[in-house]
């Protein structure tokens, strides 16, 4: 069997990705990252445009220093002053890589560089050529390539190969291609240039349409065998290929893609975080493979397939992307089999009556609350682990509170299984609640103690009521949660006051 053709992973994080408006990184984060790419198994990095600053040139000189085993690249333009600068920035690198490039496609040409095709032409020629006198490997570009006129562009990587262009690229700058016609073009290409064999075909793609990533695996299947890509796709505007995406299109439909690259998948999320980290740019819940919920699963139907069998859902394991573990997130879309997979894990062991008691409340509770914690269901069950059995029991609560007052609570109980009605005025909406308790089970202990905090973050968090009642020589304390305060506060209260009841009744009968 034959090894499936390798595929140069080419990382411009460092320079197209810094490109993007506020991605701009500092010395040491730039080489704290080619650091990290070299582990990756990045094949080549381009390190940066050193003719754009003496920082810029700095970094790259600095990744060169440093660099093991990846090729270090820099990008100029066609200009002798920019190559200068490239090579003396790159000559430090066990494998450095000048890449250099101009514009090819008639509007470019006309408006951005005042050139005629002729002077393009030379301009190609002569500065690969200055490159080749620094270092063997050149990389070229044909900026724009995806709106050249072919024939054209056909003679320019002729004249870059002749030159002495070791790859070339040809990218669709402003992400304006088709997977068909990207691809199609790099076929075309291949056939038509005379010593085609000569060079490395490479694909830079960006992302204006949303087809980086398609564009960069069709180029692939038609003869690339290079991808220029960013680390969470990031690049100038709607950014470049992503890495992460690339390597595990190829990895995980090698059936259909049989291809390799020397990325070792497992720094993939390692590798997202920290550029997320450094340019401040928050990498989206729903992105691709480094995604936070990329590997989540909140609806029932999916959640109890995943139980059964990963497969069912996932199309690659997390841990090879080093992701930790797949996630089932608690939500109002969860059903009973993750329910009680979660309760387990958290080590509670509930069936019958009991799951399905608190399973209802678990649903109420995540049609109130957007995110659903541990905390909260841990809550939730232990509430109601501590009702089990109590005397008097909450049924519902309405309250009037606000500026205009008076405050009012109205609440229904079953005490022994009675139903039980009060409405009761109060000096605030809380002492309302507890006044239309006392109407219903009335006793001499005061409130000693009354207790608020959130259980988990956000407006919509749970709060968690604490109250101590004290009197005739008994204290109480109680304690409930729910995400309303004063049903919280409500429940908190009959908590205190149904062990209140309970330990008179024991003195009594002592
Ligand atoms: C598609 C891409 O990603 S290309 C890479 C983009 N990256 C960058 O631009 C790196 C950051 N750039 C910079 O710091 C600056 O633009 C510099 C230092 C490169 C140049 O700055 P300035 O000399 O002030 O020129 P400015 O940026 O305003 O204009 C660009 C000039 O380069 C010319 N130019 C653009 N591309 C090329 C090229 N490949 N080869 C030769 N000349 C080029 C333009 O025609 C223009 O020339 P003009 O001044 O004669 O009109
Ligand atoms: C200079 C080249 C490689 C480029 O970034 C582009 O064309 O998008």
């Amino acid at each position: 069997m034959t090894a499936n053709p390798h595929i140069r992973i080419f990382d411009t994080t460092l320079r197209d990705g810094e490109q993007s408006p506020g991605a701009s990184m500092t010395h040491t984060e730039k080489l704290e990252l080619a650091s990290l790419m070299e582990d990756m198994g990045v094949d080549v990095i381009e390190a940066g445009f050193p003719a754009a600053s003496d920082g810029d040139f700095a970094a790259v000189s600095a990744i060169a220093a440093q660099s093991k085993s990846a090729i270090i690249c820099g990008l100029a333009r066609s200009t002798p002053s920019d190559i200068e600068r490239c090579a003396e920035a790159v000559k430090k690198a066990a494998r450095p890589r000048i890449h250099t490039f101009i514009s090819t496609s008639p509007v470019h040409m006309k408006h951005k560089l005042k050139m005629g095709p002729n002077a393009v032409l030379e301009a190609v020629g002569r500065s690969v050529a200055q490159a080749r006198n620094h270092t063997d490997d050149v990389e070229w570009s044909a900026e724009d390539a995806t709106r050249t006129d072919f024939d054209f562009l056909c003679k320019c990587i002729d004249v870059a190969i002749a030159s002495g262009a070791t790859t070339i690229n040809v990218p669709d700058t402003v992400g304006y291609s088709h997977p068909d016609e990207y691809g199609a073009l790099f076929r075309r290409l291949i056939e038509n240039v005379p010593n085609s064999d000569k060079a490395i075909w490479s694909a830079h793609c960006h992302n204006d349409l949303g087809l980086a990533v398609a564009n960069s695996i069709s180029a692939v299947a038609n003869g690339a065998r290079q991808i220029e890509c960013a680390i969470n796709g990031l690049g100038e505007r709607a950014g470049n290929a992503a890495l992460e995406e690339v390597v595990m299109a190829m990895k995980v439909r090698e059936d259909t893609l049989p291809f390799s690259t020397g990325i070792n998948p497992i720094y993939l999320s390692r590798a997202s975080a920290m550029v997320s980290r450094i340019t401040g740019f928050p990498v989206q819940y729903n992105k691709a493979i480094v995604g936070k919920n990329a590997f989540a699963h909140e609806s029932g139907i999916h959640q109890d397939g995943m139980l059964k069998n990963a497969e069912t859902y996932e199309i690659m394991k997390p841990e090879d992307v080093g992701v930790a573990k797949t996630s089932l997130v608690m939500g109002k879309h969860s059903g009973r089999h993750a329910f009680r997979d979660k309760l387990e894990s958290m080590g509670y062991f509930l069936e019958g009556d009991a799951l399905n008691d608190a399973f209802k409340r678990f649903k109420t509770l995540a049609d109130k609350k957007k995110h659903v914690f541990d905390d909260d269901i841990a809550v939730l069950v232990d509430d109601q682990l501590a009702a089990e059995g109590e005397r008097i029991v909450f049924k519902r609560l309405r309250v009037v509170c606000g500026t205009d007052g008076p405050q009012t609570a109205e609440i229904d109980l079953t005490v022994e299984g009675e139903e039980k009605y009060a409405i009761a005025r109060g000096n605030g909406p809380v002492d309302a609640v507890f006044n239309a308790i006392r109407q219903i089970v009335p006793h001499d202990s005061v409130l000693d103690l009354y207790q608020v905090h959130a259980v988990t973050g956000g407006t919509d968090a749970q709060a968690t009521v604490s109250v101590r009642l004290n009197g005739e020589g008994i204290m109480a304390t109680g304690r409930s949660s729910d995400p309303d305060t004063l049903v919280a506060s409500a429940k908190a209260y009959l908590h205190a006051v149904n062990k209140l009841e309970a330990r008179k009744a024991k003195r009594k009968a002592a």
